[in-house]
């Protein structure tokens, strides 16, 4: 099986882009054996403070965190880079080629059930010149992205990556201690009868979603006209695994229910790689209005609302935002 950086080479990435991906999996593999003792390494739990976002920070949010952020930017070829748990950017090297941004742990409501959970990432370029402790040039498109990944820490570790070439599956080898290629390439059916979303919000969702769930719970004698089943991770990451293994719909839409909040997934963090692997395994990812990754963000911490996977079922539910 190929290992990470022969497999990189391939599709071909330079040399200065495998380190950075190395360094990211790198402190991936730290939060893996952490995760993996559980009770035993005192990371479970909650810290005192807040984050930017006004959540509670879990000890594993601060802890991966901070390996993430201490091992991308020694590598010298980051400008800056950007996390859902800063209330800023954090600035790196003038002269490096990349902007970083991620979601250090996802799924932080897990941690403390033994549950999935993941670390979600995104490489832009640095735009050349610029002042690296200025957060707006991390204002770009996700279409302008390099890299987009995500590490599962399930049963198994996992890292689903796309350069542009398609979106491949490595397994972390516990036993060597690297990421070895197990899915070449990844391709999400484009039909599906499974969807994703957190029920309890329904009867805040605007009228497009509310009518498109109505219908696939009708089922067979609906318009449809078949059955449709339901998960929920209450992690982004794994719910795409799944998508990304089997097919499926996710969406979490806009609602009312915190009219200050009315989207929850944050487009540089969450909603943007998620595209770009999702796009690249011949799915669909949309706000139901526009492309997520033709957004122009205005904020580090902007959040959009998301609905992606099997591109009929994206479609099938786009049709009910443009009625
Ligand atoms: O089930 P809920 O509470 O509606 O929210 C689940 C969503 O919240 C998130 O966990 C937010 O991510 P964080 O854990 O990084 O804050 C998403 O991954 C997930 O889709
Ligand atoms: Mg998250
Ligand atoms: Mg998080």
């Amino acid at each position: 099986m190929r290992r990470l950086a022969p497999a990189l080479r391939l599709d071909g990435a330079d040399a200065e882009l495998i380190d950075l991906i190395k360094s990211i999996v790198a402190a991936c593999k730290e939060i893996s054996f952490r995760v993996g003792q559980g009770e035993l390494s005192d990371v479970l739990g909650s810290t005192l403070n807040e984050n930017v976002q006004g959540e509670t920070q879990k000890k594993l949010d601060v802890i991966s965190n901070e390996l993430l952020k201490d091992l991308i930017l020694e590598t010298g070829s980051v400008m800056a880079i950007s996390s859902e748990e800063e209330e800023s950017t954090v600035a790196g090297n003038p002269e490096g080629r990349y902007l970083v941004t991620f979601d250090p742990l996802d799924g932080s409501s897990n941690t403390d059930i033994n549950s999935l959970i993941g670390t979600i990432f995104s490489i832009l370029p640095a735009p050349k010149g610029a002042d690296p402790a200025d957060p707006a040039i991390f204002l770009q498109p996700g279409t302008a992205q390099i890299a987009a990944g995500y590490i599962l820490y399930g049963p198994s570790t996992l890292m689903a990556l796309t350069t542009g070439k398609g979106t491949k599956m490595y397994t972390l080898d516990k036993t060597y201690g690297g990421f070895l290629l197990t899915t070449e390439q990844v391709t999400i059916p484009g039909v599906t009868a499974e969807f994703a979303i957190n029920m309890s919000n329904q009867r805040y969702w605007q009228p497009a979603m509310q009518s498109y769930i109505a219908d696939l719970l009708k089922g067979k004698e609906g318009p449809r006209g078949k059955n449709f089943n339901m998960r929920w991770i209450a992690a982004m990451v794994g719910d795409v695994h799944r998508i990304l293994c089997r097919g499926g719909i996710f969406a979490y839409p806009r609602d009312l229910k915190d009219p200050s909040k009315p989207d929850k997934l944050r487009l540089m963090y969450e909603a943007n790689p998620m595209s770009f692997l999702v796009e690249q395994a011949g799915g669909t990812s949309t706000t139901g209005y526009e492309r997520i990754m033709e957004i122009q963000p205005v904020d580090i911490h902007q959040r959009v609302p998301v609905i992606l996977g099997s591109k009929h079922e994206v479609e099938s539910c786009l049709q009910y935002h443009q009625a």
